[in-house]
């Protein structure tokens, strides 16, 4: 029995986010005058109590006599509770269960409202030492039971004498009497828990602080910990990214940091130091040096539809994963298109300009319907296609030019050459990528091919246009409009000043990158990469990766997952497998897949390992990188 280990854990504002009675007045005193008065007297009490500064029975005592509450409210605070549990506890719900006997909930508040809450975690009625009330025969309560030495001063290290475990105990709170108990030398190890309230005083005496449920299973190397706990994993959001993605990122336990605008590469080199995750949109031109800098980073997001700022190799290379959001913002750059299209065909921007300059200019010279005009888009993907069909919806007639070979969606007509698509449309709407070929792509010699009077959108990649040939194209009447959206240089937030590179033009569009930013696109996006984040850190799923090898695997329990990436060189599975063998490992599952440049190895094995494994692990030649999930 000497080697068992107990995890001796406090409820109010450890296993929960708060504190039970304050709830408690909360809900009696909802919508009346006494709510603020009662509240701030409740919570001046249990600071007290907690901080070691009032006696805990006077406390109680105290903050009973506020609190009229019944039979039927304290159900429905165990009801609050239930939805109040601190995050991390909700993410290790497996740990009570498989520990559901070593786990012991030792808490001064009241078994009435905590066993309904714990015990949905699995944790048994018997291992739950709390007070109880006193009710009359109206339900009211009226006291507690004086005689639970819990409810007494110093009543934990009471309680934990009484009790005389036999083993490792460990102390798991945020308050002053959690740590009584280890001062008693009744526990080896102090955990004061920070994630919802940080009491200075309690902290002084930590042996360890602990902000999540997952620092505390990382620093005693429980076999569930993960290889990393979630509460250190830094993450730095970039460009003003929308601030759900920082909040679903902080929900999962890690430490985010969101910055407005974008970092050159010599204040990225410097601020990527230490952080996990980047996230970046668009103006982040993430380098070979950059990604040398970093000296922690597994994995990149782009905020964002195109990557083609961001030094894949290069993240390649490192073993550094990098995810977009290919689909979030399509239909916002689509929108934008057509509403582009209609406005230049109607000379819409030219009759607003004559507005301004105070002209009276009622004329349909020049002005035309789309429907039944030719619109030839460029780039025929997700943007192309979502285009297309919307476009014909508006009457238009449909054709478009891609390098690869597309499905043409409803009565499109795909065009084996770019010439001919020059030389047939009234409309040329670009959305090819940003890869480097695509560099001035559209040169003036295919804006001299453009039918006279077509108009020209370009909300693709800035550089992809010659504008010089452009800005000829519109003086001359060449081409009737444009609408430009994306320049081959931008600033890197909106404090900056920008010269626009085209100037003088009555029936042009330029708009500052804003394809993509509608609230509907950019809520979109901080949903679906965080996701992915995750996915990618809980179970190594690199589905959607840009630059990995794809593979989507579920959680898996009970059991180790190990991810092995090396560049992709014959022999390295047989390697691994061998140090496998060696070390006597049951094999559960294993994934490979490659890509041209990496192999990336999922190896789940069942729970024994030796920690000489994984240096053996990481001493095959050709490893990029090497951890354990879990
Ligand atoms: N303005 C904005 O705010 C905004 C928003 C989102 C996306 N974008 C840009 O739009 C681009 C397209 O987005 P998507 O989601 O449709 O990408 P996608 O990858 O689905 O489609 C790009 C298509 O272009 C084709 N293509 C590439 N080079 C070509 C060439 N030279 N000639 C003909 N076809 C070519 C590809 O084969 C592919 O079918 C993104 O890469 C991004 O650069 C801009
Ligand atoms: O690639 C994209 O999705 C667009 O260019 C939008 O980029 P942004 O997030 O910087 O607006």
């Amino acid at each position: 029995m000497a080697d068992k280990r107990f995890f001796v854990i406090d409820f109010d504002s450890t296993f929960t986010k708060v504190e039970a009675l304050d709830i408690l007045s909360d809900i009696l005193y909802e919508g009346t005058d006494k709510k603020v008065e009662v509240g701030k007297k409740i919570k001046d009490l249990t600071d007290q109590a907690m901080a070691g500064e009032l006696s805990f029975r006077e406390a109680l005592e105290q903050r009973l006599a506020l609190l009229d509450a019944t039979k039927k409210d304290v159900e429905q605070l165990s009801g609050e509770l239930k939805l109040l549990v601190s995050e991390s506890v909700k993410r290790n719900r497996s740990f009570f269960t498989n520990e559901k006997d070593n786990v012991l909930i030792v808490s001064s508040g009241f078994k009435d409202f905590i066993t309904p809450v714990v015990k949905d975690f699995g944790i048994k009625e018997e291992n739950i030492y709390a007070n109880t009330f006193t009710y009359n025969d109206k339900d009211e309560v009226t006291g507690f039971d004086a005689s639970n030495p819990l409810s007494e001063h110093k009543g934990k290290v009471k309680l934990m004498k009484e009790l005389a475990l036999e083993g490792e105990v460990l102390v798991i709170g945020d308050g002053y009497t959690d740590y009584e108990i280890r001062e008693a030398g009744l526990a080896k190890t102090f955990f004061a828990f920070t994630e919802n309230i940080k009491r200075e005083k309690v902290l002084a005496k930590a042996d360890v602080e602990a902000n999540s449920f997952e620092e505390i299973l990382h620093s005693i190397k429980h076999p569930m910990a993960t290889s990393f706990p979630k509460s250190k994993i830094k993450v730095l959001l970039l460009e003003n990214v929308h601030q759900d993605a920082k909040l679903k990122l902080e929900q999962e336990g890690y430490q985010v940091e969101l910055l407005g605008g974008a970092l050159d590469e010599d204040e990225l080199c410097e601020k990527i130091k230490g952080v996990h995750i980047l996230g970046i949109r668009s103006k982040t031109i993430l380098t070979r040096k950059v990604v040398e800098a970093a000296d922690r980073l597994m994995l990149v997001g782009a905020f964002c539809i195109g990557t083609n700022q961001i030094d894949l190799k290069a993240c390649t290379d490192h073993g550094v994963s990098v995810f977009n959001a290919p689909f979030s913002n399509t239909r916002s750059v689509v929108e934008m298109a057509i509403g582009e299209i209609i406005l230049l065909m109607r000379q819409i921007p030219k009759r607003m300009r004559q507005m301004d300059r105070k002209e009276w200019s009622k004329s349909a010279n020049g002005s035309f319907e789309v429907r039944g005009k030719k619109l030839g888009i460029i780039g025929y993907g997700n943007i192309g296609s979502q285009l297309s069909v919307l476009a014909e919806m508006l009457g238009m007639d449909v054709y478009y030019y891609d390098v690869v070979e597309k499905l043409a969606l409803g009565n499109a007509t795909k065009l084996s050459s770019l010439d001919e698509l020059l030389a047939t449309c009234d409309v040329v709407s670009l959305h090819v990528d940003g890869r480097p070929s695509n560099k001035k792509f559209f040169t003036g010699e295919h804006i001299n091919k453009m039918k006279k009077g077509a108009v020209l959108v370009n909300l693709a990649r800035g550089p992809v246009v010659e504008l010089d040939a452009l800005q000829i194209a519109l003086e001359t009447g060449h081409l009737s409009g444009a609408a430009i959206d994306v320049f081959p240089v931008e600033p890197k937030n909106n404090n900056d000043t920008f010269d626009a590179p085209l100037s003088n033009i009555d029936n042009l569009i330029l708009t500052p990158h804003i394809g993509g930013s509608t609230l509907e696109a950019q809520e979109n996006i901080a949903d679906f990469v965080p996701g992915k984040m995750i996915e990618y850190v809980n179970t190594g799923s690199s589905f959607n990766s840009v630059n990995f090898p794809n593979v989507q695997l579920p959680r898996l329990e009970n059991g180790h997952r190990l991810l092995h990436i090396h560049r992709n060189k014959s022999g390295i599975l047989a390697q691994m497998n061998n140090v496998f063998a060696k070390h006597g490992c049951n094999i559960l599952g294993q994934y490979l897949k490659t890509n041209e440049e990496i192999g990336y190895v999922i190896t789940d094995i069942d729970q024994s390992y030796q920690p000489e494994l994984l240096e053996d692990m990481r001493a095959i030649e050709d490893t990029i990188k090497f951890r354990i999930l879990y």
